[in-house]
């Protein structure tokens, strides 16, 4: 049984006034302490600073052998602190090679969604390559079998480009340490999560928020999935095929994939709610869909996850129950422990509370 810690959970105040002037809602009124609302997680892990740090610096050296280390990206790294987020996810971790590799994963999938799918200054505004942008990403991963001739062609291309480069990179480090179906693993995993890009592209060329129903089975996808799934591969076991294919396995590691998830959403909305484009997380799209103030749709959304992760927690019995085999208890001890990590990693990393 694990332990669950009521997380008092600052509620975002800030709300755009009718005339978009940014300042403090209704709700709070000036000099009042902020509210918060319970957010239901394990304990926070211990901070292994030095680690986070090694690992932070060898992914900046990466970056920089990849072409991605411009100012505004080593800054960001710096904001997102991946190193950390790995150590806080990863508690029992001590294997700074696999944890590197960890963190190189990381890199390249946000550089995806930084590069190819999100509104910011990398991407030119009327963009509309997102789909073959997406297809080549994944090709870097999962190289296609051409003829010799498209073959050098392709690879040219996928070298020319440092964010193609940094996927299939990242992969083949990854690929030292995983068994052939956890590298299978986590190429389906990518392709799903490019999915969950490409429905995020959908929705901003109509300019509509989707539905919350909508947004969660989406989120699921595109979601930390592809980290979660590292658990067994940075421990150094390997959950066998044949039991992580198990329905009971899949539901909790998609569960916990999308709990995972809305610590993003949770910690980044104020933020992307104030930047350019659509705001995709679950407090805008409740907001909107509810038609009610931020805070109000801040405190849904926390309920939801406190929802979520009580299901997690009858999901993770029944497969203990159901699938006695030991591996599977640390398997989803792996899980809860990335739930515990990534929601202090998020609530406290400069990428989200600046
Ligand atoms: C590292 C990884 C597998 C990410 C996949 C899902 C993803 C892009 C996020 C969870 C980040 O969410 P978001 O697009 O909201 O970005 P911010 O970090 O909030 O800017
Ligand atoms: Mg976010």
């Amino acid at each position: 049984m694990i332990e669950l810690v009521q997380h008092d959970t600052p509620v975002p105040s800030r709300q755009q006034h009718t005339d978009g002037v940014w300042g403090t809602s209704a709700c709070t009124p000036p000099g009042a302490q902020p509210r918060t609302t319970p957010l239901y997680c394990p304990p926070t892990p211990p901070e292994r600073p030095e680690l986070a740090a090694e690992l932070n610096r060898r992914v900046i050296v990466w970056m920089t052998e990849m072409g991605l280390a411009s100012e505004e990206n080593v800054a960001g790294v710096h904001d997102h602190d991946p190193g950390r987020g790995i150590t806080l996810c990863h508690p029992g971790g001590d294997d700074v090679e696999r944890m590197t590799a960890a963190t190189k994963m990381i890199i390249a999938e946000t550089v995806v969604d930084d590069y190819y799918c999100e509104t910011n200054s990398r991407r030119a505004a009327d963009d509309q390559q997102i789909g073959p942008n997406l297809s080549m990403a994944q090709s870097a991963i999962d190289a296609p079998c051409l003829t010799g001739t498209h073959q050098a062609q392709w690879d040219k291309r996928r070298d020319d480009d440092p964010v193609l480069r940094a996927q299939h990179d990242a992969f083949n480090d990854l690929k030292r340490f995983s068994t052939p179906a956890q590298a299978r693993r986590t190429t389906h995993d990518i392709a799903q999560l490019y999915l969950g890009y490409n429905a995020e592209n959908g929705w901003r060329l109509i300019n509509r928020l989707p539905p919350a129903w909508q947004y969660l089975a989406n989120r699921q996808m595109n979601s930390f999935r592809p980290c979660l799934a590292l658990t067994d591969m940075l421990d150094g076991y390997e959950l066998p095929p044949e039991l992580y294919a198990h329905p009971l396995v899949q539901d909790c590691t998609a569960r916990a994939s999308l709990i995972a998830t809305l610590h993003n959403d949770l910690a980044s909305c104020e933020r992307e709610i104030r930047g350019p484009g659509l705001p995709f997380n679950l407090p805008a799209v409740i907001q909107a869909e509810e038609h009610i103030p931020l805070d109000e749709a801040f405190v849904k959304s926390c309920e939801i996850h406190n929802e979520l992760i009580q299901e997690f927690e009858a999901d993770t019995e029944r497969t203990t129950s159901a699938l006695p085999d030991p591996t599977v208890a640390r398997y989803l001890t792996g899980l809860w422990a990335w739930i515990a990590g990534c929601r202090h990693w998020h609530f406290t990393t400069a990428r989200h509370t600046a």
